[in-house]
């Protein structure tokens, strides 16, 4: 699999990252902490939901059949009272999530009644079920309430609440540790002698790798000799699930991963045919598994979105994680290819008809700034031509 004479395809390497891919085992966690886990089981309703009739309106609870007539008012229910049996011919105040009295079968929202001093006039031909909510409209006792595999968003935790779940069985978050390459590199706030840069990519990354549901364990520093490099990798091996490294894997004098990596545990492949982001390095270290990311900041960008996301969702069990979504849109720019497929920035805006994507002029991969207002890949094939007003391809970057 492995040589330095081919590029691989990203399909390649999605299809390295996907052997012997299974989700973490469950762990249940509080409902506040669930936002964007993976459900590890399938839950089923508890109860019905509502759990009983209740008025929609704000307005009288009566049976339709009495409709036509002053009726007069013998209760008053709130939301959390619960009423009495309705006597035939008379009617009970009643506001929004209360529940229905015995014996109604209707409400009558207040604006459309007229009040009297003898009662209330309701207008003819009410009909049965008028402004009721019944009892399991939105799920029935036992109907699948949310399944397994799916991640979980705010309203999936509200439904879930409203079922009464205050824990949920999850997928353990993979664990990460993220290691940086780069006696250049300084952290924001240290100052920079000459030849220096910031860290960025430490910043974008560890964003990312929380978006796509790690937990990060160990995020480090490891100087640029193939003894530190093989260090870290040993120490990070024994700690977590993945390792991902940024910088010192394409074929520089300071290039340590690979070996590293190699003499550690295997590499299972190495460079893509892709731009940005050719020197990506696969591999495993025991069962740990290794992504080893090129360093410029915009390879780094696209290789997190193309690898990391499906491999991190895979760990949690998420389906949906595993390819980015897709639009196509008309291009408002011009590009011409070599021999890498082109990954390029782009902004996406809808004209209310279709996308129009926007590229940011320089496509540079250490050009991190044509980043910063993407919202989506488009995939330029290689060895084409794309002018403007053609059809692209487009990934769309959503965590
Ligand atoms: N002779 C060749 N040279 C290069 C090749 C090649 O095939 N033959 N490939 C080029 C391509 S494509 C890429 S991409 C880069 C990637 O190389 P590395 O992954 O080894 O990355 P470094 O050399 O360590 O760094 C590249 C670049 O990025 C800056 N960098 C690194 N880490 C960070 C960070 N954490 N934050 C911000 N910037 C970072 C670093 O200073 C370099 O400028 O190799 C080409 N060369
Ligand atoms: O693969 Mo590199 O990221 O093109 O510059």
């Amino acid at each position: 699999m492995v040589g330095n004479d081919r590029l691989h395809t990203p399909q390649e390497a999605l299809k390295a990252l996907s052997a012997d891919l299974a989700p973490l085992p469950c762990e249940w966690v509080r409902l506040e902490t669930a936002g964007d886990r993976v459900l590890a089981q399938t839950l089923y309703a508890r109860h019905d939901t509502p759990p009983f009739n209740n008025s929609a309106m704000d307005g009288y609870a009566l049976r339709a059949g009495d409709s036509g007539r002053v009726l007069p008012v013998s209760q008053r229910i709130m939301a959390g009272q619960s009423g009495t049996a309705l006597e035939e011919g008379t009617c009970a105040r009643i506001f929004t999530g209360a529940p229905l009295p015995e014996g109604a079968d209707s409400v009558i929202m207040q604006e459309e009644v007229d009040v009297r001093d003898e009662g209330v006039f309701i207008p003819a031909g009410l009909e049965t079920g008028n402004s009721v909510r019944l009892k399991g409209r939105e799920i029935r006792i036992g109907e699948v309430l949310v399944s397994r595999g799916t991640r979980l968003n705010s309203a999936a935790l509200g439904f879930l609440a409203g079922q009464g779940f205050d824990q949920v069985p999850v997928y353990r978050k993979p664990r990460v540790a993220l290691l940086f390459t780069g006696d250049e590199l300084k952290l924001p706030g240290e100052s920079l002698a000459p030849g220096q840069i910031y860290n960025g990519n430490r910043f974008m990354l560890m964003d990312l790798l929380v978006r796509f549901g790690a937990e990060l364990t160990l995020v480090e520093q490891v100087p640029d000799t193939l003894e530190a490099m093989t260090q870290a990798l040993e120490h990070a091996s024994h700690l977590v699930d993945v390792i991902v490294t940024t910088g010192g894997v394409s074929v520089g004098d300071a290039d340590y991963v690979r070996r590293a990596l190699e003499s550690l545990g295997r590499l299972d492949l190495w460079r893509l045919s892709i731009r940005p982001g050719k020197p990506l390095a696969l591999g495993h270290i025991g069962p740990c598994r290794f992504v080893g990311l090129a360093g410029n900041p915009v390879s780094s960008f696209v290789g997190a979105w193309l690898f990391l996301r499906p491999l991190l969702g895979g760990m949690q069990g998420c389906d949906d994680m595993r390819a980015l979504p897709e639009v196509t849109a008309q291009a408002e720019f011009q590009t011409e290819t070599a021999g890498r497929d082109h990954y390029m920035r782009v902004t996406l805006q809808w004209d209310g008809d279709g996308y129009r994507a926007q590229a940011f002029e320089d496509q540079d991969s250490s050009i991190l700034r044509s980043c910063v207002s993407a919202n989506a890949l488009a995939v330029i094939r290689a060895n084409s031509k794309i002018m403007p007003g053609e059809r692209v391809r487009c990934l769309l970057l959503t965590s």
